[in-house]
């Protein structure tokens, strides 16, 4: 039989039963006054006193077995005749005074027929009323228990796994009240429990990964164990005592019992402990920051007599073990986020370039993909995405990463385990039915998304829930089942529960992911700017045929090797040259075939220049050279190596073409236009001496 809903309480309903009548007969049941019973279990005895405690209220109607007075001679009576003068003044300075709103422990001794008798009381305001429920101590071993109870602390601060831990709670608990059985009852985010650990003796059976339905124990039980963490029930089967009178004399309700140890058992809840075959059962309640996380629960297959002191040594037990359980919790989620944080440390590749969206979860999506056991993982920006492992195909993640923007909140993760059952069904693929979705906090329509595999499996029921309801009165009513022989069910179309520490960690994934993908974004802006700025740079400062330097940048050269020469006495010095007849070539080979030569020109003469040494086109065919460093002759010598090297040029069928150089160079007091002038008068004085040579001519003796 395979079942695909997750509501258990649903599965109590075989398909007779409509969704309504099942949610009304669950309603009802949650509202059984279990807390009001009117009565007590047989194991103590009930007095309930006025606040000033000067008048007995209401008593059991066992006061005459159990403490040798009977009922109406202790409602006729004083206080003092019922409890003892040691008890009410205890009372009066425990309870009263310190004005105690939990209930406290109280022991007294009280001479019943005769005979001294120790008690254990538990007293406790109820309404206007002071209750004390009264127990006999049998034999009392104080030492025993508190050694028990230290020797526990001792142990459960060197267990590091829960389920250890957990286990041997257990074991201790068994070894120390007899139980047959004894588990740890854990609650799932819809109140089913399911035994996570268990000790038991042969005779009784495991329940051990069982679930038991949430209407095992509705609301209203749940919130008693809220108020008062032990439930004791040393006798099944035992007939309860009606309190006499049935309620306080102002008062229309029973008295509330939430706070003791005797409240009688619900008739249902009777019916269902014979029915599991339990005699007697103790639960104490496992609280994890304030919320019910689990239970304790002992189970005797008889009725099993438990001393109150016994029972309060157990629950100090239990409650010592949940904070060594939540910091081991604390340590594997703090495991968990340390393990993601780590993973985030890289910042950029090995080579120092920060990764793209794309880049960072190829590297470590497989990573964060086993810390969170998940099948695929896909970082959706806008209209596209990158990812890993088994994922749906682009625009089906696309499309519910549109979906997330536009109706769910960005600032907290999106998760089911069941996609079928939301408005993304749409866009599910294969057996990836669990999301776990988070919008990157730059920008709400980026979202980081992880997908899990549907985990089919079985639950072991601990008893066919439909046995559950019936009809009673034309109504459906809950009955407690009849019969706990194993059952099982199928979970289909779900996959594992996203953790709230993993949603957590992705929280944290996604907020470092945007860093570093904006980190990306801006330097992948910052390259494009730093590309365009060198190219508007080359455009303003290189000629565009021939690539060397235009005249503004010439300009700016020679007035910088002026300051150098001016301060540091830098000399240098200007080569001015054309090529001869170029009218001519121009003429004969046409303007392109001109052009190249230029070009070819340039080439030649940039190779044998030194790198301090700059060209530069000044106008049309004339070229000038920036020679650092370098005086008149060393000067003389360069032009005359360039002159060679232009008419070295082997052009082709376009022949050879020859250069005319003037050069000149710095004499202290020069101005940029004043060494161009005698530049070009050197030029034109190797023009006028026949060209392909080279001309200097030094600064006037005015000048110098
Ligand atoms: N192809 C080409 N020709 C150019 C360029 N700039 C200037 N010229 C030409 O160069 C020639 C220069 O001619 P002139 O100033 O008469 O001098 P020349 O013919 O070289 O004679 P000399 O310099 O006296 O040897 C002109 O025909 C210009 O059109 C250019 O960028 N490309």
């Amino acid at each position: 039989m395979a079942s695909t809903h997750e509501d258990p309480s649903a599965l109590n309903a075989p398909t007779r039963y409509s969704a309504a009548q099942v949610a009304a007969a669950l309603e009802a049941c949650a509202r059984e006054p279990v807390h009001i019973p009117g009565a007590i279990q047989p194991v103590g005895c009930l007095v309930s006193l006025d606040a000033d405690l000067k008048r007995v209220r209401q008593i059991s109607a066992n006061s005459e077995t159990f403490l040798g007075i009977s009922v109406a001679a202790a409602l006729a009576g004083e206080p003092r005749e019922v409890l003892g003068d040691e008890l009410l003044n205890l009372l009066d300075t425990e309870l009263v005074k310190k004005q105690h709103s939990s209930a406290c422990v109280l022991t007294t001794l009280r001479e019943v027929r005769g005979e001294q008798r120790r008690f254990h009381a538990v007293v406790y305001h109820s309404g206007d009323a002071v209750v004390v429920e009264l127990e006999h101590l049998m034999c009392p071993d104080g030492h025993r228990l508190l050694d028990t109870v230290n020797n526990w602390l001792v142990e459960v601060g060197q267990l590091d796994d829960i389920d250890v831990l957990l286990d041997t709670l257990t074991q201790r608990v068994q070894e120390l009240t007899g139980h047959e059985r004894v588990m740890v009852y854990r609650f799932d985010e819809k109140w089913n429990g399911r035994v996570i650990a268990e000790t038991r003796l042969p005779e009784a059976k495991s329940f051990l990964d069982h679930y038991f339905p949430a209407s095992d124990i509705p609301a209203q039980v749940r919130r008693l164990y809220d108020i008062n963490r032990v439930r004791s029930i040393p006798d099944a089967s035992a007939p309860a005592v009606p309190l006499v009178p049935p309620c306080g004399p102002s008062e229309a309700v029973p008295l509330d019992m939430s706070q003791g140890v005797l409240r009688a058992v619900a008739p249902i809840h009777q019916e269902y402990l014979t029915n599991m075959g339990v005699g007697a059962s103790l639960s104490v309640a496992m609280h994890e920051e304030g919320r019910l996380w689990g239970l304790l629960a002992c189970h005797g297959l008889k009725s099993r007599p438990l001393e109150a002191d016994l029972r309060d040594a157990l629950c100090a037990m239990v409650q010592s073990t949940m904070p060594r359980m939540m910091l081991l919790h604390a340590r594997a989620d703090t495991r968990l986020l340390q393990h993601i944080h780590d993973s985030n440390d890289i910042l950029s590749d090995e080579s120092g370039r920060l990764l793209g969206p794309d880049g960072l979860v190829q590297r470590h999506g497989a990573q964060w993909l086993e810390l969170l056991d998940a099948e695929g993982i896909a970082l959706v920006i806008g209209k596209a995405s990158c990812g890993l492992g088994t994922l749906p195909a682009e625009e089906n993640l696309v499309a519910m990463a549109d979906w997330l923007s536009r109706f769910q909140q960005h600032d907290s993760p999106w998760h089911t385990q069941a996609l079928e059952k939301t408005p993304l069904a749409p866009w599910q693929e294969g057996d990836l039915c669990g999301l776990l979705a988070v919008a990157l906090p730059t920008e709400s329509t980026h979202w980081l998304m992880l997908f899990r595999r549907e985990q089919r499996h079985s639950r072991r029921w601990a008893g066919k829930p439909e046995d559950t309801p019936m009809i009673r009165d034309g109504q459906l009513i809950l009955t407690p089942r009849r019969s706990f022989a194993q059952w099982q069910d199928e979970v289909r179309g779900q996959s594992r529960a996203w953790r709230n520490i993993e949603c957590r960690a992705v929280g944290d994934l996604a907020k470092n992911l945007a860093v570093l993908t904006s980190n990306h974004e801006i330097a992948q802006l910052n390259e494009r700017l730093h590309r365009a700025n060198r190219k508007l740079k080359n455009l303003a400062f290189s000629d565009s045929l021939t690539g060397c330097w235009n005249r503004y940048r010439m300009e700016q050269g020679i007035d910088a090797a002026l300051n150098a020469a001016e301060r540091y006495y830098h000399p240098f010095a200007l080569l001015l040259f054309d090529v001869d007849h170029f009218k001519q070539f121009n003429d004969t080979h046409g303007h392109e075939a001109g052009d190249q030569v230029l070009v070819e020109i340039t080439r030649a003469l940039q190779d044998s220049l030194r790198e301090s040494d700059a060209l530069g086109r000044w106008g049309g065919e004339e070229f000038l050279v920036l020679a650092n460093h370098c005086e008149t002759q060393e000067a003389t010598r360069l032009a005359e190596r360039l002159r060679q090297c232009v008419a070295s040029i082997d052009l082709g069928k376009l022949g050879r073409v020859t250069i005319s150089i003037g050069v000149t160079s710095w004499h202290p007091g020069d101005t940029r236009k004043r060494l161009v002038a005698r530049a070009d008068e050197a030029m034109y004085q190797a023009k006028e001496n026949g060209r392909n040579r080279v001309e200097t001519v030094e600064a006037s003796p005015a000048q110098v």
